[in-house]
Order: structure tokens, then sequence, then C-alpha cells
């Protein structure tokens, strides 16, 4: 194992060699050629690898576990010493199947190999759904294990990060190599012992933490040129001792979409308290002075990019109302802020949805997974307007110390691949922001999902009521149903219904986190019928019960449709697994979030018109209406990533004048 001195150094030479993502000319000319091989390099090749890889594994099966060490040996020397060729990668990858089937009774199938091998030449591989990435993630974790440098497994959640590196120990251990995971509530001295095993599972804020943790302790130390010198002059070694990651090798990414996509908007900072008391007083005045606007004469909603704008008229009168106070609201620019920050904090931060209230605390809600993040507070005091509009104690804003967006983040990574069930639509951005092509790999066996044509409705009540109907028709038959929901609140909602009408089902949201892994367990039985938030949305795999498959399998009702296609794919992913059978079914009102947010006026001139008549509207062109929204939907949320990026740079490039104490 190397020393953390000569890894810190790498890591230092790591921040010189980033990617920087194409300029002008140059950037318009990668993306052609990406579109134009539609950023695929042909799965073809990779899975005719695959079948060599396959064929050498028949000849392992008859070695005894000493046999199949003696194979490795040699082979990880290769590795070790950065020799090996693309011939090794498939022996290797032939071992380790061997070495997976006899440890945890997994032997990889020619497409997972093929995905394996794909990820190993630095692309991400799109796989459906429950074809099993927990597996393949490990093969090339194993080639980077051998290289000796660390690989971090990037899963989407703590609880998956643990089931993983938890299910593939087994296999790493075979290979000669350490496994370590880290989690939220780990101490420095555990985190850095988890980063030092070859192979960690951890999650993108764990590591991008550290990270940033890190860049705080190296102070002035970032640039190589100064840590050499300093190491020189002053012998700064202990300062490095400090550190608990040991450079950003490799890393391998689970749920790529999420990772590299939904998540990328939010950037991570590392934040302290800060002891300005007056900023408690200033959030309660601003509630109060937010009660004097009145909406669309003094402030108007812009709800496709979450924006309130002050009229001029607004302006005026907020001008009024705070001229008595003197102090900080005599100036127009912050007193417009906290007014704005408290209007924001009403319109667009709903209890139950994005955030729930817990011990007095307001906690968020995780929009991708419903899961709570009690560590986590809005910026930019949207958490203290939020406490103020609950009535709850203030606490106060944080001042931030280090930021970085995981869009730059995971450009520092020497090598970078992934793999998700929902990627495709993704491709042009993977390729533009992170040069990652994408790869579709078949599915082992034929899918057997039926996905039948959206159900759409005018109100939010008839959807309901629909949603209910179909729940009993499908229950009635012994098959299971899983019913997937935007919101904690509609959960509950929904709940209630099916409750009034004697229908039997488990409630799974981020209030009852403990019964999550019991609850799942169970979704696939005969007659079960499972509520749930975003939840069950990732990772979750529900097996069927006796007799299921026969019924037609587990039967999965999507309440809305998400603001992205590949939201509704992973739901309806969770049925219909490894060639099982199952359906999927939307149903979608005009009152939904998505049309709320996104929908032009005309077709919301259309729903008003329809509205009172509380009716279902299916037909082909409010199908292909919900298409184009949902497209436009994905639109803005792609330029609000470009914009993070941008804003990323903009800081990284002027803080560059003024490097030295970031
Ligand atoms: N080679 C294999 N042979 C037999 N079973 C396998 C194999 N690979 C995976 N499985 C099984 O397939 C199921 C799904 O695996 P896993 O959860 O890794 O899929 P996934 O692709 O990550 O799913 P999701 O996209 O929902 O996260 C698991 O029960 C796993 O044990």
């Amino acid at each position: 194992m190397e020393t953390v001195d000569s890894a810190a150094w790498r890591m230092l030479s790591q921040r010189l060699k980033v990617a920087e993502p194409l300029q002008g000319l140059d950037a318009r000319w990668h993306q052609v050629i990406g579109l134009a091989g539609r950023l695929s390099p042909g799965r073809g090749r990779f899975l005719r690898q695959a079948d060599r890889v396959m064929a050498m594994t028949r000849a392992l099966i008859p070695l005894s576990d000493a046999g199949l060490r003696d194979c490795m040996a040699p082979l990880q020397d290769r590795f070790r010493l950065g020799r090996d060729t693309i011939d090794n990668h498939l022996l290797a990858f032939a071992i380790i199947g061997e070495v997976a089937a006899r440890t945890v009774g997994l032997r990889p199938y020619r497409e997972q190999i093929a995905a394996a091998i794909s990820m190993e030449a630095g692309c991400v591989a799109e796989m459906a759904t429950g074809e099993g990435k927990t597996l393949v993630a490990a093969l090339p974790a194993v080639l980077a294990g051998w290289r000796g440098h660390g690989c971090h497994v990037i899963t989407a959640n703590a609880y998956l990060a643990r089931r993983d590196a938890g299910l593939m120990k087994a296999v790493y251990r075979f290979c000669g190599l350490t496994v370590g995971c880290v989690t939220g509530e780990m101490e420095p001295t555990g985190r850095k012992q988890a980063y030092r095993a070859h192979v960690t599972y951890c999650t993108n804020k764990e590591a991008a933490a550290d990270f940033l943790r890190d860049r705080l302790l190296m102070g002035s130390l970032q640039g190589l040129p100064a840590a050499l010198l300093s190491k020189m002059v002053r012998g700064r070694g202990a300062d490095m001792s400090r550190l608990v990651q040991r450079g950003l090798a490799c890393a391998i990414v689970d749920e790529a979409d999420s990772i590299f996509v939904d998540e990328a908007v939010t950037p991570l900072l590392i934040s302290g308290e800060s002891p300005n008391q007056d900023h408690v007083a200033a959030y309660r005045r601003a509630a109060r002075l937010a009660d004097g606007l009145r909406p669309s004469m003094d402030f108007r909603i812009d709800r496709p990019h979450r924006e309130i704008h002050l009229t001029p008229a607004g302006k005026q009168r907020l001008a009024e109302l705070a001229h008595p106070l003197g102090g900080l609201w005599a100036g127009s620019r912050r007193r417009e802020e906290l007014v704005v920050q408290t209007l924001a904090a009403r319109e667009f931060f709903i209890r139950d949805k994005q955030y729930v209230v817990d011990g007095g605390k307001v906690v968020i809600v995780d929009e991708f997974t419903g899961r709570l993040m009690p560590d986590r507070t809005w910026r930019e005091g949207i958490h203290q307007a939020i406490e103020a509009k609950e009535g709850l104690d203030i606490n106060l804003p944080k001042e931030t110390h280090a930021r970085i967006s995981f869009q730059r983040f995971f450009r520092l990574y020497g090598k970078l691949c992934g793999m998700s069930g929902t990627v495709t639509e993704a491709r042009s951005e993977l390729w533009q922001i992170y040069r990652l092509a994408v790869v579709s790999v078949p599915t082992h066996r034929p899918c057997r999902r039926t996905v039948m044509p959206d159900r759409v409705f005018t109100t939010a009540a008839a959807k309901w009521e629909a949603v209910v109907k179909a729940i009993t028709e499908v229950h009635r038959t012994g098959r299971p149903v899983l019913v997937g929901t935007r919101s904690i609140r509609e959960s509950v909602h929904l709940s209630g219904l099916l409750a009034a009408r004697g229908v039997a089902h488990r409630l799974l949201n981020a209030v009852q986190q403990d019964s999550e892994a019991l609850i799942i367990a169970q979704a696939g039985r005969r007659g079960q019928v499972t509520v749930s938030t975003n939840m069950a949305g990732r990772g979750t795999d529900i097996r069927l019960g006796p007799g299921v498959a026969e019924l037609g399998g587990l039967h999965v009702i999507a309440t809305q449709r998400a603001e992205a296609r590949r939201i509704d794919r992973q739901l309806f992913g969770r049925c219909a697994r490894q060639g099982d059978p199952g359906s999927a079914q939307a149903f979608v009102s005009l009152e939904d979030d998505l049309f709320r947010r996104h929908a032009r006026l005309v077709p919301m001139a259309a729903g008003k018109r329809y509205s009172h008549h509380n009716k279902e509207i299916s037909s082909p062109f409010w199908r292909r209406w919900i298409n184009t929204v949902q497209s436009r939907a994905e639109r803005v949320s792609f330029r609000a990533r470009k914009e993070v990026l941008s804003a990323d740079k903009w800081i990284e490039h002027q803080l560059g004048f003024a490097s030295h104490d970031i």
C-alpha cells in the first residue's frame, strides 16, 4: 500500500490535468462527431470480445481454487506495473467471472461481460434495470484494484454502497483485494481507512465532500509547484497526513444518469456557522413584508425556472413598507433579495414534498430518491425562509468555505466510466460534459414488459379515482401492484383513498425508512399492493413471489409523468426484470406539476376548458403533447446544468487570482 504522502502528490498533480470542456468551434465539432456516431462505439465489438471471455471461462471451470489463483498472479503483476493489454483484460474478466461464480454464486452472463469490457474502455454501459449491474461494477473494479491507485465505486445512496460492498466482498477477497465503504456517519480515521482499500464504495456526495475537505486542509498548497516548493522549504508533510483520500484515480459510477445528470445541478458546498445573529430577525421581518405584497401586481411567479420577479410596482410598495425600518432594509438590493427568497420558499417549497418538518426542524427530502437528508440545508437563505414560513426556530445561515459542482468533480478523475438502466436520453449531454460514450447492452433474456398507453384525465381528482379503480381491478386478479407517487403528500393521499375502499396495502415513503427493505422484499408477493414515493425507483430488486409470474408478474402504476423520461423508465423497470413478465402504465392529469411548470399557454387553456368536466381525455393527441412537455422540461434542466458548470468555471477562474486561502 502506498504512503499517504505520495498519494497526496498524485492528487495535487491531478488538479493540473482537468479536462476543460471544449469551447467554440472545437465544442461544435465534437458535438457533430459524437452525434454522427450516435455517441456509441458499437456494442458488436464488445459482445464479440465477451464471447472470447466466455470461451476462456469454460477452460477455467475445472481448475481448483489454488489453480485459479496461480492464473491470477502474473496478471496482477502486469496490472500493477501498468503493462496490461486488451488480451490481459479479457483473461482477467474470465478469471473474475469464475471467481464470482464460486464465491457469490453469480456467473456473469455474456451481456454483463460485454458491459464490463465497455466500461474498462471508458464508456457508460446502458443495461436494462435488473440486469445485474452490481456484479458488473465489480469486474472493472477488480482491474482498477490490481493497478493499486484506488478505485471509487459510486452508488446512488449509502444503503446501496453498503449493500453492494457487502455483496461483492468475497469476490474482491479472492482476487487479493480489500474493499472499503464510506458512509455519512464515519469519522475521518474510518474514512481514511476505507479510501486506502483497493476498492471503495461510496456516494458521490461523500467522495466530493471528502475531496473538498482535503482541499481545505491543503490550503494554499493546491498547485503542484507551490506544494513541491513548500515541501522542500518548510517540510509540510504533517498536513498531508491528515488527508483522507489518496487521489482520484478511477471512478465507476452506478446509476450514471442520476449522478451525472440529475444531481449535477446541485453544487456541493462545505460550510460552517456564520456568526451573524441579525440574520434571524431579518428572515422573520422579510416574512412579514412578503405578506404585504400582492401576487401578479407586485410579483410574478416563473414556474418553469422556479423564479420570483418583483414588478416595478412591487419594488415601490416594498420600499414603502420597509421605509420605517431603516438599517439593512434601507438598501434596495438586500431588501428585495430577502423578500424574493421568502416568496420562493412559499411558492416552490412545499411541505411533505420538498421537505418535512421533523422534531422542530426542516428536513429536506431528496426529490430523486424520496429519502430524508437531515444533514443538508438549502442555501442562499432559502432554508431560513422556510423555517420562518413554518414558524420554527431559525438556524443561522452557513458560510461557504469550499464549493465544487459534481460535473467538475467527476472530470477530475483519471479514469471515469459508468452504467445505468436509463441513459440513452442523456447521451449527448454525457458526451458534451464528460466525454463519455454510451454503449447499449442488450438484455440477457428478451424483455417481457408490456407498457400500456398513458391514461390522461382533466383533473387530479379524476385521475386518483381511476388509479384506485385500476389498482382494485389488478389486485382482484392476485397480481402484486407497485404504485409510484411523486411526493410523500401524494403517497399519503392515495393510501387514504385505498383504505377507504378497503384495499390492504403497504406505504413506503421517507417517513418510515426503517421498514424499507422488508416492504420491498414483500412487494412482489401475490396480492400485495405497495404505494411508494421515488424510494422504490432505484436499486430496489423486487422479486416475484411463488405463482406470480403465471398471473402476469408485477404491475407498476405511475401516478404522474416525471420531468425526465429516464425517471419514468426507472420506475417501470421495477417490473419484468431478468425475463419475468410484468406490465406498467402511467396515469396523468392536466393539473400535474409537470404541466403546471412546463406547459405553454394553449394546452393549459384547453386544460381549463375541460377542467370542470371530471373526465378521461386519453387520446394520441394528448399523449404526444405530454411527450412534448416532457422534452421541454428536459431541455430546461439541461440548461440549468450547463449554467452550474459555467458558474463553477467562473468561480474557479476568479479564485485563481486569489487562490492562496480558498
Ligand atoms: N449473472 C447472474 N446470474 C444470476 N443472477 C444474477 C446475475 N447477475 C445478477 N443477478 C441477479 O439479478 C438481480 C438484479 O441484480 P442487480 O440489483 O444488481 O440489478 P441492477 O441492474 O442493479 O438493477 P437496477 O437497475 O434496478 O438497480 C439480483 O437478484 C441478482 O442477484
